[in-house]
């Protein structure tokens, strides 16, 4: 069976959501943003190993959301780094070397398995993959009081997870590592690496709660996916 580890990253200080604790912990739908977000991967067959990656203090309220919805798959928690960067690598650092690899925001609980599992097969032919949207805005690119319109048709807004053959991700991120080399995201320093990648068509759902207007938005998410599932119980 086709099966794979997720590296769940929840070690950042969410300075933009401008709320007086963790946002990993901000309650959407009666519990908290983190404990939604682990639950796909409890509930996805394909998903054999779940390292968390979360800041020191922390630890305690993880662990006790973990064994009150008794999240069996969670292996190891992780000390995370400065940047989402470092967090990724200490993960790595953690993971099993012999499984394909998923790095998934913590602060995106609405990805659907069926993404996962397409995301998966992108991986397997691949060996990097991410999930995406194409941009509904027209996108300027801003540089020395310059504006500069860039083609809608070519750009997608990168989500996660992004998935990796485990030794390709591993060798990306030591090599930025080593040459100081930052990025935003994981897929670009396999970019860096004139590797190919693939796109994955993603959903609009896959928000990632960031600042304060996306509470309001996840509660609206979490209702829509509510009746989503009710219609196909019917
Ligand atoms: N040093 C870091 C920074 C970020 N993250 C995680 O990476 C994900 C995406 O990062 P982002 O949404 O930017 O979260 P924060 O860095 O916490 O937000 P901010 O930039 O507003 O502080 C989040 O789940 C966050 O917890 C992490 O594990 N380690
Ligand atoms: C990885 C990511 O979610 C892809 O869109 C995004 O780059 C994370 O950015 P953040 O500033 O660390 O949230």
């Amino acid at each position: 069976m086709e099966s794979y580890q997720v590296i769940i990253l929840a070690a950042g200080q969410g300075k933009r959501m401008k709320a007086n604790v963790n946002k990993q912990f901000i309650t959407i739908g009666s519990e908290p943003l983190l404990a939604h977000t682990i639950d796909v991967f409890e509930q996805d067959d394909w998903c054999e190993a779940i390292y968390l990656v979360i800041q020191p203090n922390d630890r305690a309220m993880i662990e006790s959301i973990v064994a009150e919805k008794n999240f069996s798959k969670v292996r190891q928690f992780v000390t995370g780094g400065k940047e989402r960067q470092d967090s990724v690598r200490l993960g790595l650092e953690a993971a099993d070397p012999s499984k394909l690899t998923m790095i998934h925001d913590g602060a995106r609980p609405f990805v659907s398995q069926e993404e996962l599992h397409r995301l998966h097969k992108a991986t397997e032919r691949t060996g990097a993959a991410f999930l995406a949207v194409p941009v509904t805005d027209t996108i300027k690119q801003v540089e020395g009081g310059r504006v500069k319109t860039l083609k809608r048709s070519e750009l997608y807004a990168a989500q996660t997870p992004q998935a990796f053959r485990y030794d390709l991700i591993q060798r990306a991120h030591e090599w930025a590592h080593n040459e100081g080399i930052q990025a935003t995201d994981d897929v670009q320093l396999v970019e860096l690496m004139d590797q190919a990648v693939e796109v994955v068509e993603g959903s609009y759902r896959n928000m990632k709660l960031t600042t304060p207007e996306d509470i309001q938005r996840a509660e609206n998410m979490l209702q829509i996916n509510r009746h989503s599932k009710q219609e196909e119980e019917l």
